[in-house]
């Protein structure tokens, strides 16, 4: 009975209802339970979750609601069975000039996309009608002319967007005389085939406000209207010529929603109460439609949704009405709500009928009819002729339609892909080109800076050099260094000393590193302005990916593309940081240069004072003194420091930073372009520090021309090097140890050697006293002087024999070794082997490195003294005489005990240093126990060092 009233065209038509139950997705099953069942084609029950079956008092209340439409679909029916029951029927009628609409109703998730669109590989209701429109035109083809035209437009938050050109703007809906509705400026496009529609189908989908809410991920946001006109003409051309036209209507409502229920917040919230209030004002519209009384007021007014029904619901137009629920007992109230809206539908009355124009045509027009009747005969006589079999209207396959519509599709973003592909990489081509060039930019203005440096550098240094030399000139200093003799012979002494040409090449260079200097600037500047560019550009390419690729994996291809370029460009800026770290180490070992020439300029004055300061005899207060030993204490300590830390920090950096165009890092002192540059910063300096390795240092620029411990720590390291033990090995903890030691040692020496001068005046007085003494050196008599201390006497005839001793001594001008203070240490013990241990008391005495003014008048006095001197008790004993040198030892030392009454020599215990405190003297030539050599541990007091003069002032 429906499907005959459904059939039935012309006249007044009641709405047609359809209910849909979608099936139910994986949360509902998990948390719901079914309450919407369909009965029969017609039937649907709907229970409610709430109502207690054991209620006594709601006991003959059915919890079952039934309701009765047109037509009824479960999750068994397909797409195809929805269309072919509701829509396709109406094509024809559509094709012969009647209008019909066919809307989808519902809550949102409902399922009225599904229905209306459906899924790529199972297409809805708008695929399905567009495709049998073109079908059925074939048929008639032969005798009718068809115009196809179709529109698309989606009323979002209440407004009208062309889907089909989106561009428009927000259109405006407008009435014609006659009470029409018209959207003004609303594109038509003609479509020729199946294919045509299905791609402006699809394009205009495309362009529909979709979002995801808490209540469906691909909820849409918008009533989308498709609006397809047919015209259809008769091929003859008639005096009265009939032309018919015919529009589909084909609805997807957004779906209503529960604030409450979906969560939604913001612009979703906003989207829902527009999409709520249009659907109120449209169940107004069908309440009042359904009213059998027919006596209420109709508002159309009331939302865009409704004015634009308006022919649907009330005017000359087939209505067919999905309404869709969902069988979940969670969505009951929407359900309800619909199944009862839907219900009211059915009532609503409509008139249909034909639309048709009959066009008369003046006699004017018949010579051009009948000319166009010729043509017609013409095409039909070749067509004949031809005998090209006709095709067949046959039924194309939807989905070969849709299929085919897809690889076009998919053709055309391939298209768009490999576009936006070569674009995005021309882009980041260009844009690396920019950063490779910023970067040779940033470098060569870090040379120009590095250049400027080492200029400046020249140029100052010979600045000091000139005032120096002006100076000296002034006041009549012959001492001069070479470089200060060369301005010297110049003409130094006048204001007017030539340049050298060093200095010349560095200022011309200035010039030129200056200009150079301006021009990268500028170049920099231009550079980075074209690399802003390239990168705005770069982001609108970017921007129009989402917009212009449809299909995921190509996304994904440009996405990959980009991050490829961003690691690019993050490497370029690793480059650039190595670069700058370079420099800035450069520019560090500059400003070391340049302390240390401003170092080697203090000592060249400390040095030239304090030779004036003793060639003038002139008093120096004790404070100036002391600022001297600690100057002199911190200068040795820094530069043991820096011998160390030159080799360990350098190793450990040059692992941490990577070298930035593969090679070696520059370090100082190590590699090739960092000497090169050393020695171009300290040009003075480093040219003259060229003895030995790095880190010696020239006795012409030391502030002593044999300060103590660099000339030891010289001789230190040429007994490593004997050893074959590098310096560098020892660890800054020893090196300290040996550092102090040797002070110890220096002191102790002066302080003994200013004993022993006091002890020869004394001497001088006791040897006038006993002449018989001086008869007889070789029968020395110690008059009876056998305690374990040494009496003043007795240790300055020690010490003057050792001092005298024409013993081969290592040097007297150098400093001692660890060897040739064992040495020492040996003559001290076996040379005179009467002399017992030295006094304990003179362990604790304080050792004065710079002895104090008067003392140094002593000691000048002394050295006259000595020199004067004629070994009152002859010559000193030989070395060898004991046989220590040849290892004879034991027996020569009984022999030597034995012939010499009282003497007792000191026991090789002793002598071995296993157990006094003259055991702690030992060489780098004895090893512990593990056979590690051990660092020599000097102690106050343990002996008696010779073989070294005092520092000269
Ligand atoms: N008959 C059906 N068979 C299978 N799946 C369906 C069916 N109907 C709906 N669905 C699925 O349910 C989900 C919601 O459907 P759909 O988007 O069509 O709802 P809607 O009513 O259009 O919602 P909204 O109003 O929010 O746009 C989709 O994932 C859809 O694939």
């Amino acid at each position: 009975m429906t499907t005959e009233k459904h059939s039935k065209i012309g006249g007044e038509q009641t709405l047609t209802v359809a209910l849909r139950v979608r099936p139910m997705n994986e949360d509902e099953i998990l948390m719901s339970s079914s309450i919407a069942h369909k009965v029969d084609d017609n039937m649907v029950i709907l229970l409610d979750p709430m109502e207690d079956p054991d209620d006594i008092l709601r006991a003959n209340r059915s919890r079952e609601k039934h309701f009765m439409f047109d037509y009824s679909f479960d999750s068994n029916s397909t797409q195809e069975s929805v269309y072919e029951a509701t829509t396709k029927i109406l094509i024809g009628n559509v094709i012969n000039g009647y209008n019909a609409t066919v809307f989808a109703y519902g809550a949102t998730g409902a399922g009225k996309t599904y229905t209306m669109l459906g899924m790529d590989d199972d297409p809805g209701i708008m695929a399905r009608a567009l495709n049998d429109l073109f079908l059925e035109m074939e048929k008639t083809s032969e005798d009718m002319a068809y115009k196809v035209t179709m529109s698309y437009l989606e009323i979002y938050n209440e407004m009208i967007r062309d889907l089909l050109q989106p561009s428009s703007g927000i259109l405006d809906l407008r009435e014609d005389a006659k009470g029409g509705v018209q959207v003004a400026g609303l594109s038509e496009v003609m479509a020729r085939s199946t294919v045509e529609v299905m791609d402006v189908l699809l394009k205009g989908n495309k362009q529909r406000t979709q979002e995801p809410t808490s209540a469906n991920k691909t909820s849409s946001r918008s009533h989308a209207v498709l609006q397809v006109t047919v015209k259809q003409q008769n091929r003859v051309r008639n005096v009265m010529q009939e032309v018919r036209v015919g529009k589909l209507f084909l609805v997807d409502l957004a779906g209503s929603e529960r604030a409450a229920n979906t969560l939604n917040r913001g612009k979703r919230m906003v989207e829902g109460a527009h999409i709520n209030r249009s659907l109120l004002a449209l169940g107004n519209c069908i309440n009042a439609l359904s009213d059998k009384n027919g006596s209420k007021y109709v508002n159309f007014r009331d939302s865009k949704l409704t004015r634009l029904l308006k022919d649907a619901l009330w005017g000359n137009c087939k209505t067919v009405m999905i309404a869709h629920i969902s069988p979940a007992s969670a969505h009951f109230e929407e359900s309800r709500n619909t199944l009862v809206y839907a219900d009211r539908a059915k009532h609503i009355k409509t008139k249909v009928r034909r639309n048709v124009t009959d066009v008369s045509f003046h006699i004017a027009q018949y010579t051009n009819i009948i000319t166009e009747l010729r043509e017609e005969i013409m095409r039909l006589r070749h067509r004949l002729h031809d005998r090209t079999p006709v095709k067949p209207p046959g039924r194309v396959n939807i989905q070969s339609v849709h299929s085919e519509v897809l690889e076009a599709k998919l053709n055309a973003d391939k298209e768009e892909l490999n576009k936006l592909k070569e674009q995005l990489l021309i882009s980041f081509a260009d844009q690396m080109e920019l950063r490779k060039s910023l970067m040779e930019l940033n470098n060569s203005s870090m040379e120009v800076s590095l250049e400027t440096n080492r200029n400046q550098m020249i140029i100052s240094e010979w600045e000091s050099e000139r005032v120096k030399a002006v100076q000296r000139h002034n006041t009549g200093d012959n001492l001069l260094t070479d470089s200060e003799k060369a301005l010297e012979l110049s003409g130094a002494g006048s204001d007017d000393i030539p340049e050298t040409e060093e200095v010349r090449v560095a200022r011309d260079e200035l010039k030129v590193l200056h200009d150079e200097k301006h021009k990268t600037e500028k170049i920099r500047t231009t550079v980075h302005k074209e690399l802003d560019l390239a990168k705005q550009k770069t982001r609108k390419l970017e921007e129009l990916i989402p917009q212009k690729i449809n299909i995921e994996d190509h996304r994904e291809i440009l996405s990959l593309l980009v991050k490829v370029h961003e690691l690019e460009i993050t490497n370029t800026e690793v480059q650039t940081s190595c670069l700058l770290r370079d420099f800035q180490i450069k520019k560090k070992d500059m400003v070391i240069a340049r302390h240390r020439q401003q170092q080697h300029i203090c000592d060249q004055i400390i040095k030239r004072q304090r030779r004036i300061i003793s060639e003038n005899n002139l008093p120096c207060p004790k404070a100036l003194e002391d600022l001297l030993e600690l100057y002199n204490k911190e200068r040795d300590e820094r530069q043991l420091h820096r011998d160390d830390s030159d080799h360990l920090n350098l190793d450990q950096f040059r692992s941490k930073v990577p070298s930035t165009n593969g090679s070696r890092l520059n370090l100082p002192g190590e590699t090739e372009p960092l000497d090169t540059l050393q020695e171009e910063s300290e040009p003075a300096m480093s040219r003259k520090n060229t003895q030995r390795n790095s880190r010696s240092i020239n006795p012409g620029d030391k502030l002593f021309d044999q300060t103590p411990s660099s000339a030891w720590q010289g001789d230190m390291e040429e007994e490593m090097d004997h050893l074959q033990l590098a310096p560098s090995r020892l660890s800054q903890e020893d090196r300290n140890t040996i550092l102090s030691n040797t002070r110890s040692i220096v002191a102790l020496a002066a302080k003994k050697r200013s004993k022993v001068q006091n002890n020869k005046l004394n001497f001088e007085k006791q040897a006038s006293d006993h002449k018989t003494l001086h008869s007889s050196s070789n029968n020395m008599k110690y008059s009876g002087d056998t305690d374990i201390y040494l009496s003043t006497n007795t240790l300055a005839k020690h010490n003057t024999k050792f001092i005298e001793a024409p013993v081969s001594l290592p040097s007297l001008n150098k400093f001692p070794s660890e060897d040739n203070i064992s040495i020492g240490t040996k003559l001290s013990t076996n040379t005179d082997s009467t002399l017992p241990p030295i006094r304990q008391e003179d362990k604790n005495a304080v050792p004065r490195r710079i002895p104090p003014e008067r003392d140094l008048k002593r000691m000048k006095r002394s050295r006259a003294y000595e020199s004067s001197y004629q070994y009152p008790y002859g010559k000193p004993v030989p070395r060898s005489r004991f046989g220590f040198e040849n290892g004879k030892s034991d027996s020569s030392i009984r022999d030597y005990e034995a012939n010499t009454p009282g003497v007792r020599w000191p026991s090789r215990r002793h002598y071995r240093g296993q157990g006094s405190d003259s055991s702690a003297v030992s060489t780098p030539q004895n090893k512990n126990r593990k056979g590690i050599p051990t660092i020599p541990r000097y102690r106050k007091g343990d002996i008696t060092v010779t073989g070294f003069g005092l520092p000269r002032y």
